[in-house]
């Protein structure tokens, strides 16, 4: 019987299911290629990086992935006490500073004496041993292909970053401060506002403004939660006002009454210095993000730390592949967890690396494996990843439709609570203690 376990991939999915499976008693080696290679996405050499948005989505036990996160917090995952300790200002949702949440990891990660971390890129799946591949969206090329031979073949779409600017290049006698509704302090935003002959002109100009256009034999696909600004902006003149740069719940203090459209600048470090573009994410070129941006009213002399890009993301036909237990079907020693099953999100990537981290464990000490209850947020998502197929285009939120029916005439909100709380009594039941 192996009490070791590999793990490939230092990200969200690898560090929690290679913690999960250490936690148990179980030894782990864990194979990260950065500081020595970079994918097009990551730049800190620490492990668990957060690639785009700090955020990591509301915090409500009334929404999918609220619910995804106080599991995990019930179920002490790592991914949730680095967020817990580094956690900065963002109304009803959780962001972190991502520095502080990398280094965080790396620090507990490393200093576990069962965790053996290896700084080297692994170019093919061991042959021997239980192996959880936790490689990610942006999985090095030949362990790419080696993947596509293991799983018959793999697929990608793509996906876009927003920018970043120094706070100290903001005017702040146009940008106010304020989150949507007042939740959290209530003015945990920096917000840009536009009058209707603003918003136009901007629209107009974003449309007519220079795209990097992928290769000719990429066939590009977005996943719709993280479409570039401009894509949206061709789906109709309104669709921005609907959506990232929505004014509703926001009002400019200095006139009382909401803008006609807002850019929401969101807080991404604890020193404040740094502050992203909420929902910004594009592919125009450098050059006209710096002049496009910069018609954004309290953006005008920003200085770019980050420019939006867009990348490749690599995924397996997760429903075809493998089983809900995370492993592979054609292998089951081999697990797959984060977003290389296809699933999308930095909460779901930590999720899923949870049940592949404990079945890995049991795998390795002999014992049965689970796929956690149908009732929690964390098992409808391991169901999901593997029974559906759309999982690969809709998997921001988890679908309620896996949970069991409740009884008539409960309000919708009211339902999410009962869920939680039987969620909670199953959770218990799958990993006894961890619930109460
Ligand atoms: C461009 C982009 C933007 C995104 N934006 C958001 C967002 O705003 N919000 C959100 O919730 N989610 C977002 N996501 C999704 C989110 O990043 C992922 O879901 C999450 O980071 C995936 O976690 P993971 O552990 O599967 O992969 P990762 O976090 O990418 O970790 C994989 C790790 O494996 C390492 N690695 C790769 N190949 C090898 C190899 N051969 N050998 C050794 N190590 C290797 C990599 O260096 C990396 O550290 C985005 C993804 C991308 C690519």
């Amino acid at each position: 019987m192996t009490e070791q376990i590999t793990v490939i991939g230092g990200g969200l999915a690898g560090c929690e299911a290679a913690w999960q499976a250490a936690k148990r008693g179980v030894k782990v080696r864990l194979y990260e290629m950065k500081p020595g290679k970079y994918s097009e996405a990551h730049h800190l050499p620490g492990l668990s990086e957060l690639v785009c948005s700090n955020s990591l989505r509301g915090d409500s036990l009334e929404n999918a992935v609220g619910l995804l996160k106080e599991e995990l917090r019930r179920l002490g995952s790592l991914f949730m006490e680095g967020a817990e300790a580094t956690k900065v200002p963002a109304g009803g949702a959780l962001a972190v500073d991502r520095e502080l949440f990398s280094t965080y990891i790396t620090k507990m990660i490393e200093e576990h004496p069962d965790i053996e971390v290896v700084r080297e890129e692994l170019t093919r799946i061991p042959e021997e041993g239980i192996v959880v591949v936790a490689s990610g969206p942006l999985t090095s090329g030949p362990l790419a292909e080696e993947i596509g031979g293991l799983a018959g073949s793999y697929l990608y779409f793509y996906d876009a970053i927003a920018p970043i600017v120094a706070a100290d290049s903001i005017d702040y006698d146009k940008a106010f401060r304020a989150s949507r509704y007042g939740k959290g302090d209530g003015d945990d935003y920096l917000n840009c506002p536009m009058n209707e002959e603003q918003y136009h002109h901007f629209v107009k100009e974003l449309l007519a403004a220079e795209k990097v256009e992928p290769k000719s034999f990429e066939k590009v696909v977005h996943f719709e939660g993280c479409m570039p600004i401009e894509e949206m902006a061709s789906r109709g003149i309104e669709t921005l006002r609907f959506g990232p740069m929505k004014p509703v719940g926001l009002t400019d203090p200095r006139v009382g009454v909401e803008p006609y459209a807002v850019i929401q600048l969101r807080q991404e470090n604890r020193e404040a210095t740094m502050f992203n573009l909420v929902g910004f994410q594009t592919k125009l070129t450098w050059p006209e993000q710096k002049r496009i941006f910069r018609m954004i009213p309290g953006l005008e002399q920003a200085q770019f730390l980050r420019l939006g890009s867009m990348h490749r993301n690599t995924f397996i036909n997760a429903p075809q592949l493998l089983l809900a237990t995370c492993q592979l079907k054609s292998d089951p020693r081999v697990l797959f967890a984060g977003q290389i099953t296809g699933v999308e999100g930095y909460v779901e990537s930590a999720s899923s690396g949870f049940v592949a981290g404990v079945n890995a464990a049991r795998l390795a000490k002999g014992e049965e494996l689970t796929v956690p209850p149908a009732e929690t947020a964390i098992g409808a998502l391991a169901r999901h990843i593997t029974n559906t197929e759309a999982a690969h285009f809709q998997p921001m939120n988890v679908n309620y439709g896996l949970f069991p029916p409740l009884p008539g005439r409960i309000k919708k909100k009211e339902k999410r609570g009962l869920l939680a709380q039987r969620g909670l009594e199953a959770l218990e039941a799958w990993l006894p203690g961890v619930a109460g």
